[in-house]
């Protein structure tokens, strides 16, 4: 019986292709950006952002990180400009990170791994829904930013003192008048390729666009906010289970 993927040994990236063959795909994400080696494009736009705050509906925890979800029914939460063509709507955001501070970022820049990274995840409103169009080459655009250990962030607060109430699989709860702008760093250069969602399904319709600026959290917003940590424990748990069978932690 195929378990569910996840991140320990016996379910972790390495496994995956056995589920999603896609995974030994041509455009695979992440991947490692190395600046000195990427083209300067002079057709490529700036990015253009503009989130409505009233959109945001809800705090998850989905098993693999927690995803706050938005309202995207009409255009008030859109990405466009940047690499991309027409218009795409906010989704959810989400975030990467990992049980110490030296890792937890997906891609990496010179091989160097960041503690966490935020993904904010748009969809093209040339198909009808997310599920449509994440199954195109051009569906799907995601914002990447690197969160680097500084100064605590005091835009990151919110969401993560939400994180206590949703600190098991499955738990959800209301979040509302969240603007997700505040997110980003001061400036909003970026490095683009064609690539994947890193977690599957791994389908090849991503847009990604890494933010070159990452912005900060302080070492007591990713230790002490608990369903961090209790999520990791969730991840742990998961890996015991499929590997030792259930245990009580
Ligand atoms: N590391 S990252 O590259 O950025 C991401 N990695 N995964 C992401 N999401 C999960 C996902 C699932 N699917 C999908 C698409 C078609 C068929 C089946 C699954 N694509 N991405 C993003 C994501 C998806 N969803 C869920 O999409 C479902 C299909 O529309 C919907 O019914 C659920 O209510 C909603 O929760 N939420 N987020 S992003
Ligand atoms: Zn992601």
């Amino acid at each position: 019986m195929s378990h569910g993927w996840g991140y320990g040994p016996g379910n972790g990236p390495d496994t995956w292709g056995e589920d999603f063959p896609i995974a030994n795909g041509p455009r695979q994400s992440p991947i490692n950006i190395v600046p000195k080696d990427a083209k300067y494009d002079s057709t490529l736009k700036p990015l253009k952002i503009k989130y409505d705050p009233s959109n945001a509906k809800g705090i998850l925890n989905n098993g693999h990180s927690f995803q706050v979800d938005y309202v995207d029914d009409s255009d008030s939460s859109t990405l466009t400009g940047g690499p991309i063509s027409g218009t795409y709507r906010l989704k959810q955001f989400h975030f990467h990170w990992g049980a110490s501070d030296d890792r937890g970022s997906e891609h990496t820049i010179n091989g160097i791994k960041f503690p966490c990274e935020l993904h904010l995840v748009h969809w093209n409103t040339k198909y009808p829904s997310f599920g449509d169009a994440a199954s195109q080459p051009d569906g799907l655009a995601v914002v990447g930013v690197f969160l680097k250990i500084g100064a605590a962030n005091p835009r990151l607060q919110k969401v993560l003192d939400a994180l206590d109430a949703i600190n098991t699989k499955g738990k959800q709860t209301t979040f509302s008048n969240f603007d997700s702008k505040t997110l980003l760093p001061g400036s909003l250069d970026y490095w683009t390729y064609d690539g994947s969602l890193t977690t599957p399904p791994l389908l090849e319709s991503v847009t990604w666009i890494v933010l070159r600026e990452p912005i900060s959290v302080s070492p007591a917003q990713m230790a002490n906010s608990a369903a961090f940590s209790s999520l990791e424990m969730e991840m742990l748990r998961a890996a015991w289970w499929t590997t030792t069978g259930p245990v009580r932690l």
